[in-house]
């Protein structure tokens, strides 16, 4: 699987206002861009407007992949809400993607998966029975069930304690080798871990942040990593970096 480039240029407005100025973000080819900034400047329309999904903005661009390919069907979405099917079971949530392409699921992948997110002995339950962080990995796997190569996740560590977030971080750094991803998080942290390429969304503009010189996922006390953090989070809080 060969994932391309994603190119967003545009603004986007909503009612009368400007919710991002002429913005310019190009997700480069197999590597994790991650998106951070203030809350309502518009990092999940970004998301669904490039998944294709409804905003509540008028978006004035285009979103191309660098070969020319469409985007949308190449993508795969993990929303900041769960979403999962309250009625379905992990197992069924998991699938839900091939079962509605009418495709059988892939057994073996499935139940390595559940491993992985240790959600194997959870498997038959419904969602209800879940704690909200069982649930984060249940969406998780529903995401990394899907083949894609283009992978846009919104907050997808956020309902996690702190070992759990750096083991699952580790393991979407893994899977998702070679996909081109977009992470939106809070967390300067968990940016600076996992962004070969690290931007700050303000709503007059994109700021590129250098990320740590480490392949990822880098170490969660790395001085580099702590470093970036922590200009990460004086820039959010508009101090000077
Ligand atoms: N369906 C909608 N209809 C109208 N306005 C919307 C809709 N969805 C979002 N908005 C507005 O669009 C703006 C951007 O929302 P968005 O969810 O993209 O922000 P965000 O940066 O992801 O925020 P957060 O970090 O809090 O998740 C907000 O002002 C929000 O109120």
């Amino acid at each position: 699987m060969t994932a391309p480039e994603i190119i967003v240029q545009g603004q986007a407005t909503i009612g009368a206002a400007q919710l991002f100025a002429p913005l310019s973000l190009s997700l480069a080819a197999g590597k994790w861009t991650c998106l951070l900034g203030g809350s309502g400047v518009g990092k999940s329309t970004v998301l669904r407007l490039i998944a294709g999904l409804q905003t509540g903005a008028v978006f004035d661009g285009s979103i191309t992949a660098s070969d020319g390919g469409e985007v949308v069907p190449r993508v795969a979405y993990m929303a900041q809400d769960d979403l999962l099917l309250p009625w379905a079971t992990v197992t069924q949530n998991i699938t839900l993607g091939a079962r509605l392409r009418g495709e059988r699921p892939d057994q073996e992948r499935l139940q390595r998966l559940l491993g992985r997110v240790r959600l194997t002995e959870h498997a038959s339950k419904k969602p209800a029975e879940l704690s909200g962080g069982q649930r984060q990995r249940v969406a998780l796997a529903r995401t990394l069930m899907e083949d894609k190569p283009v992978i846009l996740l919104d907050e997808p560590f956020s309902a996690l304690d702190a070992q759990t977030r750096a083991d699952m971080q580790d393991l979407a750094v893994e899977l998702l080798a070679g996909r081109t991803v977009l992470l939106v998080t809070h967390d300067p942290g968990e940016a600076a871990r996992l962004g070969h390429s690290i931007v700050v969304m303000e709503q007059s503009g994109l700021t590129h942040c250098p990320p740590p010189t480490a392949d990822v996922p880098r170490k969660v006390d790395g001085l580099d990593t702590l470093a970036a953090q922590a200009a990460l989070l004086r820039m959010l809080r508009g101090e000077a970096a």
